[in-house]
């Protein structure tokens, strides 16, 4: 990623304006920055802003603003763009493009923030002064005509109708890519209602959530440690109200791991399916950068059996190491689609195998602001492919009887009901679906009818975590 890009001038520079004085405050500096690295050089928000933050020096209030202001700008770029280009009455892609983020957060402002209008507007022209100097009057009746409606009203004014058009409503009302609300409502049954519902939850800050790791901490005792709240699904799940979970001492010494509800539970059913015969060997064929390998590790602790943790990036193997430390965990630096050729993979040796296979990753899309705008329909052909592979390679590890578990941070039927059905068809051995609702825990709303399992953001306050249980015969 090309994050470090951002910090090429100074802030002084950056700021300065007539006078030496401060021309831009430092949140929106920030803020501005942050959009233009995700913009201009593909970097990540959820990485960026907190360098620059550090850089900056920016915390507590300062801190939230700024990355409130990041997050709601990448969030809602596409009706942001929309607007902005009815407001300049021309393509917002042919402003400059210093010029269009700064545009992008004064509009952010003026629709979804309580900032006054005239402070939006002018500590935006004053950002434009410092980055695009010659384009301040033009910023300035832009902006004026932006705050002439609501957002309401200008959505009204520019998406096509519900009834005739209801997908292309959606995406600009709910700022999400035409073929993201289609891949949505396919996975809802069509239930409109229920997509819109999703797509307002996709614009929500996302909770935190902390897995206590069985046998080395209980999930009430660690809410009352850090003043979060046991989950609601998940027996590991804490819900943090706020502040840096890093900093959390039961994060620090191993006690506890960042991880949403919907990935404990999916990693969770795959050790609660019950299983016949030997149960000490697990793989986890996908295990980068070590979440549900952390939570299978200490569950493995619990029942004497083992975990060989396998990833292919090198780096984040690496993490994979720092987050099982301490378990019983052997961590492979390798291919997942090597077994049966690397003597630590052999054919029909395990008796349960997690893929969290690489996807899309539709169903976060409240954790990472600007992937729905940087993910393609075609990006689907060779991440398909590579699932079913490492699918087919997982139906090869597990012994005859054993357990695999298929999951995905994507709701998109292409990589969840496809890419499964193809690849126990293709794999050449027998396999049966496991219905995976009872290995989830007992009163669990909206689970559908099985045999697999789809969470939600809208239903379950999760990811849109897919999970299909399969036994081999
Ligand atoms: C969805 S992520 C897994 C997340 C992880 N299970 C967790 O809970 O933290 C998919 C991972 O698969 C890795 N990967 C991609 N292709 C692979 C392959 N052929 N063999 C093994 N790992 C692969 C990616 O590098 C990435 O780290």
């Amino acid at each position: 990623m090309a994050g470090g890009r951002w910090s090429a001038r100074s802030g002084a520079d950056r700021r300065a304006g007539r006078g030496g004085r401060p021309a831009v405050d430092r949140p929106r500096q920030a803020a501005y920055e942050a959009v233009a690295a995700v913009n201009r050089d593909d970097a990540f928000a959820n990485l960026v802003l907190p360098a620059i933050l550090r850089e900056e020096g920016l915390v507590g209030r300062d801190a939230a603003f700024a990355t409130e202001l990041t997050y709601g700008t990448l969030r809602h770029l596409g009706t942001l763009d929309a607007i902005l280009t009815a407001a300049a009455g021309r393509e917002v892609q042919r402003i400059d493009p210093p010029v269009r983020d700064a545009l992008r957060l004064g509009a952010y402002q003026l629709l979804h923030t309580r900032v006054p209008a005239h402070a939006a507007v002018s500590s935006t022209v004053d950002l434009v002064r410092t980055v695009g100097p010659g384009a301040t009057g033009f910023a300035n009746a832009v902006l004026r005509e932006v705050a002439g409606r609501d957002v309401d009203a200008w959505v009204q004014r520019l998406a096509p109708s519900m009834e005739t058009d209801p997908i292309g409503y959606l995406s600009l009302a709910y700022s999400h890519p035409q073929w993201v609300v289609r891949a949505f409502a396919e996975a809802l049954g069509g239930d409109l209602g229920e997509t819109t519902r999703l797509l307002i939850e996709d614009n929500e800050r996302p909770p935190v959530h902390l897995c206590a790791r069985p046998g080395l901490a209980d999930a009430v005792e660690l809410a009352d440690e850090v003043g979060g709240a046991p989950g609601a699904f998940s027996p590991y799940a804490v819900y943090l109200s706020g502040g840096a979970p890093g900093d959390l001492p039961a994060v620090a010494d191993g006690r506890a791991h960042v991880q949403d509800e919907g990935s404990q539970l999916v990693a969770a059913a795959l050790a609660a399916a019950p299983l016949e015969g030997p149960d000490g060997r697990w793989l986890d064929l996908c295990a980068g950068p070590g979440g549900k390998a952390g939570l299978l590790g200490a569950l493995a602790a619990q029942r004497d059996a083992r975990l060989t943790a396998v990833e292919v990036a090198e780096h984040r193997a690496r993490l994979v190491a720092q987050a099982t430390r301490g378990l019983p965990v052997t961590v492979l630096n390798t291919d997942g689609r090597t077994v049966g050729q690397d003597p630590k993979l052999p054919e029909e040796h395990f008796d349960r195998v997690l893929v969290d296979a690489p996807c899309t990753g539709l169903g976060s899309l409240r954790r990472r602001p600007e992937s729905r705008w940087r993910r393609q329909p075609s990006d689907l052909a060779a991440l398909t492919r590579l699932q079913r592979e490492l699918l087919g390679a997982a139906l090869r590890a597990v012994r005859p009887g054993g357990l695999v578990a298929y999951v995905t941070c994507s709701p998109h039927t292409v990589e969840t009901h496809v890419t499964v059905t193809e690849a126990a068809r293709r794999s050449g051995v027998p396999v049966d679906f496991v219905d995976a609702r009872p290995l989830l825990p007992a009163g669990m709303p909206g689970l559908g009818e099985g045999p697999t399992v789809q969470l939600w953001p809208h239903r379950h306050g999760t990811d849109a975590m897919f999970l299909a249980v399969l036994r081999r015969g």
